[in-house]
């Protein structure tokens, strides 16, 4: 069994056991699950220099402990006093040590930026889950699900009023799971299976990807040159994580690198 085998295995343990304690209605009943969500995909699309979106991770698999000192209501709002488009935060608690908990101080800190909540979504009622916790967008990775079932989730979340992030990491991927209700397209430059990263991953699937998805890069950026690159390869989001987190102070990592982007000349993207 592979690590997102074993991931995805206990995230349907985690979800059976959710369910006896917590009915879908109770979720519905929850103050944030009416909350007007808050599009993503628009600000991306609106944007006309390269945005971030930051991320508040303390621990990965492929990385162990990366940083268990900070807050995620500190962290987060530094992020967006740095100017992030949008958060992303970990609600998976046994493989990379993030938790509900962290999600709403996050939400409560910043309510007015779009709030990816960073998880394994396999089940319908994990769509509850995040809209009862205020989340903006959900994530759908191409690796731990059937198209089929990405069909039925993505329209599920619309009619929750939740945006979709659609992650692939290889052009089949792309082409079978890109569908109606996709709002967002991420490339992970990370492999999940085996945590072999390349940022070729996004140039390479620059150009498969439909004009009428905004699409962002995430996983293993570190740089402005970099995120340049591929903004000239139309990537318009940078999903952001352990750079900004292995630091004593990640909001401070963030203004770093908005400052080195402001800086560089060459902001155009590329008409491919
Ligand atoms: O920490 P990084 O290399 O900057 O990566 C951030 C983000 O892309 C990564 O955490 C991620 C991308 N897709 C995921 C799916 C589940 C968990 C985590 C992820």
């Amino acid at each position: 069994m592979n690590i997102l085998e074993k991931i995805i295995a206990r995230k349907q343990i985690e979800i059976s056991e959710s369910k006896k304690h917590k009915s879908v209605s109770a979720l519905e009943n929850e103050s944030l699950f009416s909350r007007k969500t808050i599009s993503l995909a628009t600000a991306l699309r609106s944007a006309s220099s390269p945005q971030i979106i930051s991320e508040f991770k303390r621990k990965s698999p492929s990385k162990g402990i990366i940083n268990d000192q900070v807050l995620p209501e500190n962290v987060t709002s530094d992020y967006v006093n740095a100017g992030a488009v949008g958060l992303s935060v970990l609600t998976d608690t046994d493989f990379f040590g993030g938790s509900f908990d962290d999600f709403l101080k996050a939400r409560q800190a910043n309510p007015g930026i779009p709030m990816l909540r960073k998880d394994f979504i396999v089940d319908e009622y994990q769509l509850y889950e995040a809209k009862s916790i205020g989340a903006d967008i959900i994530l759908l990775i191409a690796a731990c699900l059937k198209p089929s079932e990405i069909a039925a989730l993505s329209q599920k979340a619309h009619q929750l009023g939740l945006e979709v992030l659609l992650e692939v990491h290889n052009a089949e991927e792309l082409e079978q799971s890109i569908g109606d209700h996709i709002d967002i397209v991420g490339v992970n430059n990370r492999n999940l299976k085996t945590f072999e990263t390349s940022i070729e991953t996004s140039v390479s699937l620059s150009e498969l990807i439909p004009a009428s998805f905004v699409k962002i890069s995430e996983s293993g950026l570190k740089d402005a040159d970099t995120i340049v690159k591929l903004y000239q390869h139309g990537y318009k989001g940078f999903l952001i994580g352990e750079t900004f987190m292995k630091t004593a102070n990640p909001g401070a990592a963030l203004a770093d690198l908005q400052q080195d982007l402001t800086q560089h000349s060459n902001l155009n993207p590329l008409v491919l």
